[in-house]
């Protein structure tokens, strides 16, 4: 499930020799090829990216052919060897032992993701420390950020209206007269929404909730923020405040040590029981024993999931019994042209740390 593809100057310019009748490529072209940097690709990413790397010209690259299977480990660590770069999507642990078997020729890693917690940036580091030119990383922020505020807007909303409970209802019989209190939820008007992580995606979701009348919007972080916080109107609260204060709590914030498991039992416990918790950023700043806890016994309303340890989240999971949690397979940049964008930015992230250019979005390691 992998094939082997060159980036190829246009047509015109390749020299018509280059080409045999059977399509084959003669000794020159061949020659030329193998000057090119080696790139591998963990993913059939979507055409955008592919194109970009076909028509560079500039890395003859290997690709994990299949977007439905991961790149198995023994795979990927046979094919990076000797590797100039590696576009990686976020199935792939990049450590010490991928960095091992990918050797010195690594130059250039690039992820086409904003989350950036599947790389051991430790390893990164101690290698970029070892080696005059090290390996930079490039990772594809802010092309995202609509797709995954409307998709938190959307999980949001499905989650506190009971949208998901209300339509099994209606196809199985549960529709019976218009009731008074039934499949009520909470509503966002008049409502405190607290963000735990603000960045960009953060304000994003905050800017679309706003008209839905939100009374208030309040944030934690590791620091205020406040030229971001400005836009939205957005007070600085302690997480002990977000918790209490919160109708609606959005997680935004990127997976780290510090972050780590964050929403537990103490968190949950200071929260409302109407309030709704929603998390479209990693699952692993959850602890979901202490989620179900707080979801079964009503000391939360509800919480939509759309990232889950592990991933996929196995069938039987005691989550997915609850009918006040929704959980959606980490879809939130899921749009195609966002996907496609990814890509793209991905790509040339990648062209850009091989030529030895500034990236388009680089991580500082
Ligand atoms: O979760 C998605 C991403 O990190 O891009």
């Amino acid at each position: 499930m992998w094939c082997r593809c060159v980036a190829l100057r246009p047509l015109q310019q390749l020299a018509v020799t280059s080409l045999n009748t059977t399509g084959l490529l003669t000794r020159n072209l061949q020659r030329e090829m193998s000057t090119l940097p080696r790139v591998y690709v963990t993913r059939q990413i979507p055409p955008e990216g592919l194109k970009i790397l076909r028509e560079s010209g500039q890395v003859q690259f290997e690709l994990w052919d299949s977007d439905d299977i991961p790149v198995p480990r023994k795979e990927l660590l046979q094919k990076v060897k000797g590797v100039d770069g590696l576009l990686c999507v976020l199935t792939e642990k990049i450590d010490a032992e991928l960095l091992d078997a990918a050797g010195p020729n690594l130059k250039v890693l690039s992820t086409m993701s904003v989350g950036f917690d599947h790389l051991s940036l430790e390893e990164l580091k101690k290698r970029s420390d070892q080696n005059i030119i090290g390996i930079r990383v490039g990772y594809t922020p802010e092309v995202l950020t609509d797709a995954v505020a409307e998709l938190t807007v959307a999980l949001l909303l499905t989650t506190s209206r009971r949208l998901i409970e209300a339509t099994h209802e209606a196809k199985t019989g549960g529709w019976g007269t218009w009731r008074t209190l039934w499949l009520c939820g909470h509503e966002l008007a008049n409502s405190t929404v607290g963000i735990l992580g603000l960045g960009r995606i953060g304000v994003a979701i905050a800017e679309r909730l706003a008209p839905f009348k939100v009374k208030k919007f309040i944030y934690t972080d590791l620091e205020p923020r406040p030229e971001l916080a400005s836009v939205i109107n957005a007070e600085y609260v302690s997480l002990d405040e977000l918790a209490k204060q919160s109708d609606f709590l959005a997680v935004c914030c990127a997976l780290t040590p510090e972050t780590k498991e964050i929403c537990n039992k103490d968190l949950f416990s200071k929260m409302k029981n109407t309030s709704i918790f929603i998390n479209t950023s990693r699952g692993g700043v959850v602890n979901q024993e202490d989620l179900y806890e707080a979801l079964s016994t009503g000391q939360i309303a509800g919480a939509g999931l759309d990232v889950t340890v592990p991933e996929p989240l196995p069938i039987n999971h005691q989550l997915f019994t609850l009918k006040n949690c929704v959980i959606l397979p980490h879809i939130a940049s899921a749009s195609y042209s966002t996907r496609n964008a990814m890509s793209a930015l991905a790509a040339n992230n990648l062209l850009c740390g091989l030529r030895g250019e500034a990236m388009i979005k680089e991580l500082k390691l």
